[in-house]
């Protein structure tokens, strides 16, 4: 191996430190910073994603709810709980874990939450602020990246970045942060023809598809970053991200493992953002 581990756990520990000192102050000023995440629908994945959220706020004294419905549950039911929780001054932060069931209108339901709340920085009004250098929350996956390139000192700006994915909750993020610390950013996409001629130009290359092996080692610049946001399932059930880490770390300088690397940041800044919320309110 010679690429250098960015290890997400780590940094994590040494995040959520922080983050434990601040919920303890705004706690002993009577503000004890509060997260509501609403799962709809059982999907065994999101299952364990929400509760990794709700026990990592336990960890650090944050206060959090976890309000699971049916998947039959109606957009309207829906709506009247985001209106409630931006109503309840013990909540900070609401996070609707995605994906909702298809009778369910998702961007309706993101369009509800009170902006100030919206932890997870995805309400249009957030990604305005976002795109014209005033960001209120970052995304926190996007967020997590940032601070993995601040832990090992990367030089940003200047930097050719390539971010492989251009979702609302990642890819287009991303860009945004990347630009705005100075790097050329370039987002591919499904139909970018020759992935490779592109990858290859990058110092800093954030794959965020949800497609297993997409990345391979002869599309990676020797040297590069090399960030992997994907969760996805081996032959096996194991779970692997969007790159092929084996072959890719003889090639990149840096590289995050899948599980251990984006995944946990994702929800440290997730308790951030909410720590900023209550700091602010
Ligand atoms: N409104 C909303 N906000 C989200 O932030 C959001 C969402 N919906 N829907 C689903 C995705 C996915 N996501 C993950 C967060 C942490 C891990 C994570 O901690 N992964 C661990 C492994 C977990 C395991 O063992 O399965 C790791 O990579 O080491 C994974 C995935 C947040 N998401």
């Amino acid at each position: 191996m010679s690429a250098q581990l960015i290890d997400g756990n780590l940094l994590s520990q040494q995040l959520r430190a922080e983050v434990a000192q601040r919920a303890a102050a705004l706690t002993a000023q009577g503000k004890q910073p509060g997260l509501a995440v609403i799962l709809v629908g059982d999907s065994p994945a999101s299952q364990v994603y929400v509760r990794n959220k709700v026990k990592a706020c336990q960890d650090n004294g944050l206060h959090s709810v976890l309000e699971k419905y049916e998947a039959s549950m109606t957009e309207a039911e829906l709506l009247a709980r985001i209106d409630a929780l931006n109503a309840d001054p013990k909540i900070n932060g609401i996070l609707v874990q995605l994906p909702l069931p298809a009778h369910i209108d998702a961007h309706k339901v993101i369009e509800a939450i009170a902006p100030e709340k919206d932890v997870d920085g995805f309400h249009v009004s957030n990604a305005g602020l976002l795109m014209t250098g005033q960001p209120l929350f970052r995304p926190c996956t996007p967020y997590g990246v940032m601070k993995m390139l601040e832990s090992i000192d990367y030089p940003v700006r200047g930097a050719n970045a390539v971010v492989v994915g251009a979702s609302n909750i990642v890819g287009k993020p991303q860009a945004m942060l990347l630009l705005q610390a100075g790097a050329t950013v370039t987002i591919c996409n499904s139909k970018t023809r020759d992935l490779g001629h592109h990858t290859r130009q990058a110092d800093i290359l954030v794959v965020a598809t949800g497609k297993r092996n997409i990345v391979t080692a002869d599309m990676v610049k020797p040297g590069a970053v090399v960030i992997d946001v994907g969760m996805n399932r081996d032959d096996n059930g194991k779970l692997c991200g969007d790159v092929d880490f084996a072959n890719t770390k003889e090639v990149a300088g840096w590289i995050t493992p899948v599980p251990g690397g984006v995944g946990p940041m994702t929800i440290t800044m997730l308790l951030v953002n909410t720590i900023e919320a209550a700091e602010r309110s």
